[in-house]
C-alpha cells in the first residue's frame, strides 16, 4: 500500500496556489482583521485570510459549505495558509473561525472515509496528521474563535489551538463524538483532550460521544471562555493582546516543552497509524456503519 503520499506533493497536484479571494470578496481591498487600511485579504477557494500584519495577526476564515467537513482539499488549504502566515515574520498570531454561518465544523469529511481505497485512505489520514502536527505545534499563537456546531475532527482543530472562545449558542455543541458514528478517536485525539480536559472528563466525553453545550464546555475546560455570539472574534482579538505581549522565544519554548511529547507519540508512529487507519475504516462493519450514519443525516431534512 502506497503511505508515502506527502502533504506537499499533495498542495502541488491539488491547489492552484495562492490566489485573491474568490467569491464575493473578489478584487476588492477589505479592511484587514484589525481594523487596518490597504492591506489585501488572500486565500484560496476554501480559507479566506485577513491578515492584519500591523498588529501582528491574520484571521483565518474557514468556509467549505455546507459545513466546512475536512475534506482532502479542504485539509491541504488549510495547511498552506498556516505554513504561509508561519514563514512570514510580520505575522505571530492567528484567529481561526468559520465562514460558514452556525457551523464552526463538521469533523472530518465522512465522504473521504467512505467507499474509498485503501491508498486513499492512507493518503487522507495522512493529511488528517498533518494538519493536527503543525496546528498542535505551530510556533504562531492560535486561538479559535468558535462561532458554531463543532464536531469530531473539527472540534479537534480547536484542542490544538492555544485558547478558545465559543459563542454563547445553545445549538453549538462542541466534543469529540467518534463513538456515535461507530468509530474510534485516535490516540492522538484522546491526547489532546485528556491533555485539554484531563483524564476523567475526557474518559467519558470519549465514550458517551459527548457534545458539550457552550456552558458545559467552559466548566469542563474545553473552552477558555463563552462570550455572546456577536462578540466571538472581538474576544479572540483581546485575548490574544496578552499573548503577544509575552516574550515570543519564550513563549514559543514553552509551548513546544509542553506539547512536544504528545506530538512525538504519533510521530514515533505514524506509519503504524496510518495502517490502523486504513485497516479499520477499510472494515465491512465500520463501512456500514459510516453509510448508516450519513443516511441519518440525509433523513433528518425530510
Ligand atoms: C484501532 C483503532 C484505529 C484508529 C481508528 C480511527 C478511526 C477514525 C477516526 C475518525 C476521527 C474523526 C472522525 C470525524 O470527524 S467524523 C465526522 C463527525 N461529524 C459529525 O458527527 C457531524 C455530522 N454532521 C452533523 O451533525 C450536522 O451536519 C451538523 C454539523 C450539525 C450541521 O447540521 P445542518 O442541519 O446544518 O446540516 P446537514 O443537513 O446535517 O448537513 C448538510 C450536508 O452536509 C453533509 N455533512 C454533514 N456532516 C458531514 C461530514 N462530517 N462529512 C461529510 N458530509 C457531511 C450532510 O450529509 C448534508 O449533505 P446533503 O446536503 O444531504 O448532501
Amino acid at each position: 500500500m502506497a503511505l508515502a503520499v506527502g502533504i506537499r506533493g499533495l498542495t502541488r497536484s491539488l491547489l492552484r496556489p495562492w490566489v485573491r479571494v474568490p467569491g464575493p470578496a473578489r478584487g476588492r481591498t477589505e479592511p484587514a482583521a484589525g481594523g487596518g487600511d490597504g492591506v489585501r485579504c488572500f486565500g484560496s477557494p476554501r480559507v479566506l485570510v485577513e491578515p492584519d500584519p500591523a498588529a501582528g495577526f491574520a484571521v483565518m476564515k474557514m468556509r467549505n459549505p455546507p459545513v466546512n467537513s475536512l475534506s482532502l482539499e479542504f485539509l491541504t488549504e488549510l495547511l498552506i495558509s498556516l505554513e504561509k502566515l508561519e514563514s512570514d515574520k510580520a505575522f505571530h498570531a492567528i484567529i481561526l473561525t468559520s465562514d460558514c454561518p452556525g457551523i464552526f465544523s463538521a469533523g472530518l469529511d465522512l465522504m473521504e472515509m467512505c467507499g474509498r481505497d485503501p491508498t486513499h485512505y492512507a493518503e487522507y489520514w495522512k493529511a488528517v496528521q498533518e494538519l493536527w502536527l503543525r496546528f498542535y505545534l505551530s510556533h504562531l499563537v492560535v486561538i479559535s474563535a468558535i462561532n458554531g456546531v463543532n464536531a469530531a475532527g473539527g472540534c479537534l482543530l480547536a484542542l490544538s489551538c492555544d485558547y478558545r472562545v465559543l459563542a454563547d449558542n445553545p445549538k453549538y455543541a462542541m466534543g469529540l463524538n467518534e463513538t456515535l458514528l461507530g468509530i474510534i478517536a485516535p490516540f492522538w485525539f484522546k491526547d489532546t483532550l485528556v491533555n485539554t480536559v484531563g483524564h476523567r472528563t475526557a474518559e467519558r466525553a470519549l465514550q458517551l460521544g459527548l457534545l458539550f453545550p457552550p456552558a458545559e464546555a467552559l466548566q469542563v475546560g474545553m473552552v477558555d471562555k463563552v462570550v455572546p455570539e456577536d462578540q466571538v472574534l472581538s474576544a479572540a482579538r483581546s485575548e490574544l493582546a496578552q499573548w503577544l505581549a509575552i516574550p515570543g522565544h519564550a513563549r514559543q519554548l514553552t509551548k513546544s516543552l509542553m506539547r512536544k511529547p504528545t506530538a512525538d507519540r504519533l510521530l514515533k508512529e505514524r506509519d503504524a497509524d496510518i495502517q490502523n487507519f486504513v485497516r479499520f475504516i477499510s472494515r465491512d462493519a465500520i463501512q456500514k456503519a459510516l453509510r448508516v450514519y450519513l443516511e441519518k443525516l440525509k433523513q433528518k431534512k425530510t
